[in-house]
């Protein structure tokens, strides 16, 4: 039996069905990675895995490949050109087209890095995409560059910033976390978007509805836990959800898997790696209260 009650509001994960198969939970394309941030695009990529999307691509620079591969063998690995600095290069986009035509969501950004070719590559993807899309870390930095700031979302985002990339978003470099919710849920309402404020009580948001998340702690307060989120939203994605129910129920899911893993370690030896291996037990505890609620 489970030993959690779900909170009200919660979005339900569908039950799967006995004849379903991998194509049916979606292909998730996942977009990051440079020279020295191998480690977040694969963490993306292992939670979007760990969170049920049936097939996942990682498109990395080729010089990262083979990093990127090596850490989990259960998803494919798309290889990109690199530039002189370790980045993509914007003509990493005929190579991206090709596998974005499959692709059932995208999530963009962890571990990117910033450029002047990576601006326009970034900024293309996120209006040419027609599926959902996340976008998080410098996917969002690069977004914030644009000078047209105002424009909805052509199809249906989920921008997932921290404090600090939520101010580079709107320009404003001193805005408080009690400001930000506040303009938070105008971006998300005037943007067309979902936007989650990442925080020790992450907000979702759609600008009309907004959840106050109540899992987590400070031991996720460690690189790489928000790369996790990432994947886990995409997965979400992949397996049909709506952005707006995508976006919460990962950020419950990722908050729980935090706090079920320091009961058994500690909130400062907790990585997002180990993170990774307690997203099995919250989907557990989840999927049995979800039964017990619908039985
Ligand atoms: N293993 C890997 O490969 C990893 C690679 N990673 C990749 O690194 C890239 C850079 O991403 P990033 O988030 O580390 O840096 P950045 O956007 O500069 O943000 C930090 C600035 O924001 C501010 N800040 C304020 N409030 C904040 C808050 N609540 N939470 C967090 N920050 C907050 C903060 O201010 P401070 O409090 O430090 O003064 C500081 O000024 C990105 O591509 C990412 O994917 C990482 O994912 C780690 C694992
Ligand atoms: N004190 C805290 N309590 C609860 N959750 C936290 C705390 N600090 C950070 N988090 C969560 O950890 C994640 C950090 O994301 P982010 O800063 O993007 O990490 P990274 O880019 O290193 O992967 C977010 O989901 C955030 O809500
Ligand atoms: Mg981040």
């Amino acid at each position: 039996m489970s030993s959690i009650s779900l909170p009200a509001g919660l979005p339900i994960l569908p039950r799967r069905d006995q004849h379903s198969h991998k194509g049916t939970f979606g292909r998730a394309l996942l977009i990051g990675g440079s020279v020295g941030m191998a480690g977040s695009i694969s963490l993306s990529a292992r939670a979007c895995l760990k969170g049920g999307a049936g097939l996942v691509t990682v498109a990395v620079p080729d010089a990262i490949l083979d990093t990127v591969a090596t850490f989990d063998a259960a998803y494919m690995t798309w290889p990109l050109p690199t530039d002189r600095s370790g980045h993509l290069p914007f003509h990493a986009k005929s190579k991206i087209s090709e596998k974005l035509e499959h692709a059932d969501c995208v999530a963009i950004g962890p571990g990117l890095g910033q450029s002047r070719g990576l601006f326009f590559l970034v900024n293309d993807l996120v209006d040419r995409f027609s599926g959902p899309m996340v976008i998080d870390a410098d996917g969002l930095n690069l977004v914030a560059q644009r000078a047209e700031k105002t424009e909805p979302f052509a199809a249906p985002r989920v921008l997932t910033p921290h404090l600090g990339e939520f101010r580079r978003l709107v320009g404003k470099p001193q805005l408080t976390m009690e400001e930000a919710t506040a303009s938070a849920i105008e971006f998300a309402d005037k943007r067309k978007c979902v936007l989650v404020l990442k925080g020790s009580q992450t907000l979702v948001t759609d600008g009309t509805r907004q959840w106050k998340n109540p899992t987590g702690n400070p031991g996720l307060a460690t690189g790489g836990s928000g790369d996790v989120l990432t994947g886990l939203t995409t997965a979400m994605l992949a397996q049909r959800l709506s952005v707006y129910d995508a976006a919460v129920l990962a950020v419950y899911l990722h908050g729980l898997a935090a706090d079920l893993a320091v009961q058994e370690t500690s909130q400062p030896g907790l990585t997002a790696s180990d993170l990774l291996d307690f997203l099995e037990s919250a989907l557990c505890q989840y999927t049995q209260a979800r039964d017990a609620n619908s039985a």
